[in-house]
Formats: structure tokens, C-alpha cells, sequence
């Protein structure tokens, strides 16, 4: 291969001003087109010296005075002959040294990731080392460094070594059993469990595909929710910069921001959405659609729930998320916690004595007290995960009314999205005992919260979502309280969503496990599986022919058994001079 190879160069470093850039060359001319630059340097370089010298044109005038350096094959990072001239960082300067060296047809420019390519061509990096070098270079947060860099050192390619090598033992033995079954015998006698460990070893490492996504591409976080919740205050306070718009009017995002962030080195790109509502304007509804599709691709969505949502408009809105994770907010706590009060049902309420702490009795908006009798229709709905008790001590069964401040301030569409929000809260009265507060009826639109008690409404849909066939009744999770305008509350949101996005354990510390390694696994899998049923219902044959199988899947990983396609696939996605 190494002398078969034509020559290539490329410029290593970036095309643009910097304080060096480098132009290296691989195969059996490149000493020979070095020396035509520089021939000030010996005909027979030192290896690894690094030689200052004139670099110069066609004529013998020195363009630039640089580093030369020449590595001999197949001590190189190619295997080949490789020289490297360091020349200043000029773009149009590197152009003349790249054009000078391709005069005379010794040389040709590489093509993407062709420099790797011939590293592992020639045996000096194993497929997966090689990916390690495209992922390191592509890394755009720390834990994608790391584990990058882990890569390179061997890490991934550690582990599918301690799979491949007792698999092939493995085959060794039942081949063995087959031709030789006289010297062999007993060889295959625990086929069966050698073939179920190296199964559960695949599957280990299949398992970490997803964490390894993520670390490569960074997470996908998008905000959503009704129209006005606070979305894009909370995204301005997850990125730190006032990114989007923030208005009083509903429906100020038309279109999907994104931000990219990197918490505990874990890259994440944050999505600001158009809110959703019923009846959107035509720019607006289109905005709403963008939305739709955006959460069908990201690992994780929040919901930033407006204080007062019922549990089915919550309901409603997480619907939006399709399969997609949803991490359900409490936005604006800070109008919850500052104006809500507990309302009390006129029942409840004369039971209740006065000053009791679990249950203040003084549900007011701007300041006028109101007392919510019960729903003449309200039907006890435990289906809904909603038991209303009665009793001083329950404070679970308590609606609160939150007032909103300002409201006078509101532009007139969004006095409208409140009262049409109004109504429907009105409507999903069915298990909510409630009345409408007036803040004041002559002047402003019905504005009003109604909101269960903490711990509650989330409870019966995040127990739907995150405990999915549980039986009995785990407790809620808890819904984080977030305030974008003060900044409450948003740190722990932050951990939340880590938690969520990532679980326990250093996302540096993952294999990159990419998609193709993943595929090449599952395939190894399933041949392992198919081996597995054989060695008690089929012959040694075939349990020999499925270890095969696994073993070719699991050569794609290390490049022992990759396709042409496959290597051209890989390298490709690698950047010229690389
Ligand atoms: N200037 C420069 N910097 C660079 C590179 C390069 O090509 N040029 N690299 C390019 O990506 C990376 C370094 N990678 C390298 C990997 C192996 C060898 C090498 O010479 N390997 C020989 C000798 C090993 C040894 O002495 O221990 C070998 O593998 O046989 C060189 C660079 C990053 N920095
Ligand atoms: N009190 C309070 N007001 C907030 C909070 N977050 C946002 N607001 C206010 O609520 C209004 C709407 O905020 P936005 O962040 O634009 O809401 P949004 O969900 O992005 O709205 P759309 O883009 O229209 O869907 C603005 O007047 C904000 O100042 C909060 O945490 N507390
Ligand atoms: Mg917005």
C-alpha cells in the first residue's frame, strides 16, 4: 500500500490568517516535493527535527521562513513519509506553498479525511480510533472532548477488543469440536453461557449509544407551551442573554430561537418556541407548526405551564410533545407565590378555623376578597388523580386563585387569549370547583388563575409518562417552580433537566458509541441470540455459523472486516487535510 500510494498534501490548519499554518505531505515523494520548497534542508532530514528553513518559489525567492519537519514511514501518523512545512498563518501565502507543491505532478491534493484514512489503511489506528479523531475534531463541549479523546486512547476500541477476541476464542472452539472432534472434544460445552456473557456484553455497550448522542451532538431542549407562559423570559434566563423577544402580548415567538449552552460540559441546544393556542393568527399558526415539528426531534421538552393551567389544558399542551419526554415547569412562580391565595369551597371553608396556617382563608384578587362555592355540577373524579377530602389538614383538595398584576397594561389580544382562556378553564370545571374573579369587570378583561395546590395536578400525567404499566401509586415527581422574571427557582431547573437529560455519572466518561457502532452491534446481537436458541434446539453447525455472523458484524468496528463503501462512508465526513 505505502508505495503503491500516490503522494498527497494538504493544508492542515484552518484557511484562514493565524499564527501558523501548516502544509503536510504523505507518500513516497513527499520528502522529495518538501525539498523542492526547502532545499536548504539536507537531502537525508534528521526524522522529527525540526529544521528552520526558507521556503521558496519556483525561482528561488523566499516566500517565507519556516519549520520543516520530515517523519520517516512508517513512523508517522500516516505509516507513509510525511513532511510537514510550518509556514506563517497567511491564507494567500499558504495557497502559493499548497500550488507549488502540486507543480510537477508529484503531488496531488487529499481528499477529505484522507490522511486518517491512510493511518488506518496502513495499521496504524483501528476504524474506531479513527472515528475518535473526526469526533475530537467535530467536539463542541467539554464532555465531547473527553470522551473523544478517550476514544482516541483506545477506549471503545478497549472494549470491543474484550468482546471480539473471547468471541473468536469461542469460534476457535467450535470449530475445533467440528473438524476435530477427537482432540477437541468438550471444547463447545459451554457454548451456551459464553455465548450469553459476550451477548449481554453487546448489549452493554448498544446501551450507550444514546448517552453517546448526546454527548457527540449535545442535547436538544426545547421550551413550549401555551401562548404568554414565560417561555422566552425562562429561555433568556437559561442562556444568560436576552436572546428572544419578551412581550406582554401572546404569540411574540413566531419562530423557533435556538441557543447553544454547555452545562457541566455537557453541550445543549436550547429551543425557544412559538406558543401555542387555538385560534393563532396566519403568521402565528405557522409558527405553532414549526413548533410541532421542532418537538418531535428533541431529547427533551418543557412544558412552562402559566400558573392556574388545569390539569387538562397541562394535559392538553403535553400532547403537543408526541413521544417526546416532556419536563412539565410551574412558570412565573414568583405571581403564584406572591399574589396567589388559597381558595377555599364555601363547604370546606366553615369547617376551617380562622388563622389556620395549612389553609389561609383569604383568596383575593387585587385585593377583593371571593369565595368560591362548589361546582353545582362538579362530579368527584378520582379517575382524574384528583380525591377531594374534606378537612382542615387538606391542603391537596384547596384551589388557589393567583391575580396577575398589570393586567390593566395588557394589549387587547392578549386580554382576549385571557378571557377565551378563561372560558375554557370555566369548561373543565367538571373537577374543579371554581368561580371566575373579576379584578375589576369594568376595566379589564376576566383575569384569573385557578390552580390546585402543589403536588397535584401534575401528579396523575407524570405518573402516566414517567412510570408507564407501575402499579400502585409511586409519588409524583416533583414539578419544578421557575420564575424567568426573577430568576427563581431556575438553577434548580437546570439540575433538573441535567438529571433528566442525563441521569448519575460523568457524560465524559461515556464510550461514542456512534449509530453505526450501535448497528454493527445489534446485528452481532442478534446473530449471538440466534446462536444462543441453536446451541439447544440445532446443531454445532449452526451455532458455529452465528458466531461467524457476529464476529463479521463486530469486525466492522475495528475495520478488520469493513466494506470499501463503509471506509469511503467514515471518511468522508472528515475535513480536507485531516
Ligand atoms: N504538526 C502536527 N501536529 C499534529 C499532527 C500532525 O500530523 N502534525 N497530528 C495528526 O493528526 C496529531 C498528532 N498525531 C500523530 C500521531 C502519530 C504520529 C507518529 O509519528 N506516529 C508514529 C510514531 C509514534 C511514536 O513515536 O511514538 C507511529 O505511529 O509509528 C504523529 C502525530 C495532532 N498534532
Ligand atoms: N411575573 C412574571 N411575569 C413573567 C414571567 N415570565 C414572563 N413574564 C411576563 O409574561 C409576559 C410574557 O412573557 P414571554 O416570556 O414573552 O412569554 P412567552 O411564553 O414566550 O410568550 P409567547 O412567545 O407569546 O408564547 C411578559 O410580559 C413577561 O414579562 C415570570 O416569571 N413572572
Ligand atoms: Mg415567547
Amino acid at each position: 500500500m505505502t508505495s503503491a500510494s500516490p503522494t498527497i498534501v494538504a493544508l492542515a490548519t484552518a484557511p484562514t490568517a493565524g499564527a501558523v499554518g501548516i502544509i503536510r505531505l504523505s507518500g513516497p515523494a513527499a520528502l522529495e516535493v518538501g525539498r523542492r520548497l526547502a532545499p536548504g534542508v539536507p537531502p537525508s532530514p534528521t526524522p522529527r527535527h525540526a529544521y528552520l528553513a526558507s521556503f521558496v518559489d519556483a525561482h528561488g525567492r523566499v516566500l517565507d521562513e519556516g519549520l520543516f519537519l520530515y517523519f520517516r514511514a512508517p513512523a508517522s501518523f500516516t505509516g507513509e513519509d510525511v513532511v510537514e512545512l510550518q509556514a506563517h498563518g497567511g491564507p494567500r501565502l499558504l495557497r502559493l506553498l499548497l500550488e507549488r507543491t502540486l507543480e510537477e505532478g508529484l503531488a496531488r491534493l487529499a481528499t477529505p479525511g484522507e490522511f486518517t484514512r491512510r493511518a488506518f489503511l496502513n495499521g496504524r489506528i483501528d476504524l474506531t480510533r479513527a472515528e475518535a479523531v473526526a469526533d475530537l475534531v467535530a467536539a463542541d463541549s467539554e464532555s465531547a472532548v473527553r470522551a473523544a479523546a478517550a476514544g482516541l486512547s483506545g477506549a471503545l476500541t478497549g472494549r470491543v477488543r474484550a468482546l471480539e477476541e473471547p468471541l473468536r476464542e469461542l469460534h476457535a472452539d467450535l470449530e475445533g469440536v467440528l473438524n476435530f472432534p477427537d482432540e477437541a472434544e468438550g471444547a463447545d460445552e459451554d457454548a451456551e453461557s459464553r455465548v450469553q456473557a459476550l451477548r449481554a456484553q453487546a448489549e452493554a455497550l448498544i446501551a450507550e449509544a444514546g448517552q453517546g448522542r448526546l454527548v457527540r451532538r449535545g442535547a436538544r431542549v426545547a421550551m413550549f407551551g401555551p401562548v404568554n407562559a414565560g417561555k422566552s423570559t425562562l429561555f433568556n434566563r437559561l442562556v444568560g442573554e436576552a436572546r428572544a423577544l419578551v412581550d406582554d402580548e401572546p404569540g411574540t415567538t413566531r419562530d423557533a430561537l435556538e441557543a447553544r449552552v454547555e452545562w457541566n460540559g455537557l453541550g445543549v441546544t436550547l429551543f425557544d418556541t412559538a406558543g401555542l393556542r387555538e385560534t393563532p393568527g396566519r403568521v402565528e399558526a405557522l409558527g405553532i407548526a414549526r413548533t410541532r415539528e421542532l418537538l418531535s426531534g428533541v431529547d427533551l421538552a418543557v412544558l412552562v405551564l402559566p400558573p392556574g393551567t388545569s390539569v387538562e389544558d397541562a394535559e392538553r399542551w403535553r400532547d403537543e410533545a408526541g413521544s417526546t419526554p416532556v419536563l412539565m415547569v410551574d412558570g412565573k412562580c414568583d405571581v403564584a407565590s406572591s399574589h396567589s391565595r388559597v381558595r377555599e369551597t364555601a363547604d370546606e371553608g366553615a369547617e376551617r378555623k380562622r388563622g389556620d396556617v395549612s389553609a389561609p382563608s383569604v383568596p383575593t384578587v387585587d385585593g377583593k376578597r371571593g369565595v368560591a362555592p362548589p361546582h353545582p355540577d362538579v362530579p368527584e373524579t378520582p379517575s382524574a388523580g384528583v380525591e377531594r377530602k374534606r378537612g382542615v389538614e387538606d391542603t391537596s383538595s384547596v384551589w388557589t386563585v393567583a391575580g396577575k398584576s398589570g393586567v390593566a397594561s395588557l394589549h387587547p389580544h392578549a386580554r382576549e387569549a385571557l378571557a377565551e382562556d378563561a372560558e375554557r378553564s370555566h369548561e373543565v370545571a367538571g373537577i374543579t370547583p371554581m368561580r371566575m374573579v373579576m379584578s375589576d369587570s369594568s376595566v379589564r378583561s376576566p383575569r384569573f388563575e385557578v390552580e390546585r395546590k402543589r403536588g397535584d395536578v401534575s401528579a396523575p400525567s407524570e405518573r402516566k409518562a414517567d412510570a408507564p404499566g407501575a402499579s400502585g401509586t409511586p409519588p409524583p415527581l416533583p414539578r419544578p417552580r421557575v420564575s424567568g422574571l426573577t430568576g427563581e427557582g431556575v438553577e434548580a431547573l437546570r439540575e433538573v433537566l441535567l438529571s433528566r437529560l442525563w441521569g448519575a455519572g460523568t457524560p465524559s466518561a461515556v464510550a461514542l458509541v456512534s449509530e453505526r457502532h450501535a448497528d454493527a452491534l445489534r446485528r452481532a446481537s442478534e446473530a449471538l441470540s440466534r446462536a444462543e436458541s441453536a446451541s439447544r434446539l440445532s446443531t454445532l453447525e449452526v451455532v458455529s455459523g452465528e458466531v461467524a455472523i457476529a464476529l463479521e458484524a463486530l469486525g466492522e468496528l475495528s475495520g478488520t472486516s469493513a466494506s470499501e463503501a463503509l471506509i469511503d462512508a467514515i471518511f468522508q465526513r472528515f475535513c480536507i487535510g485531516k
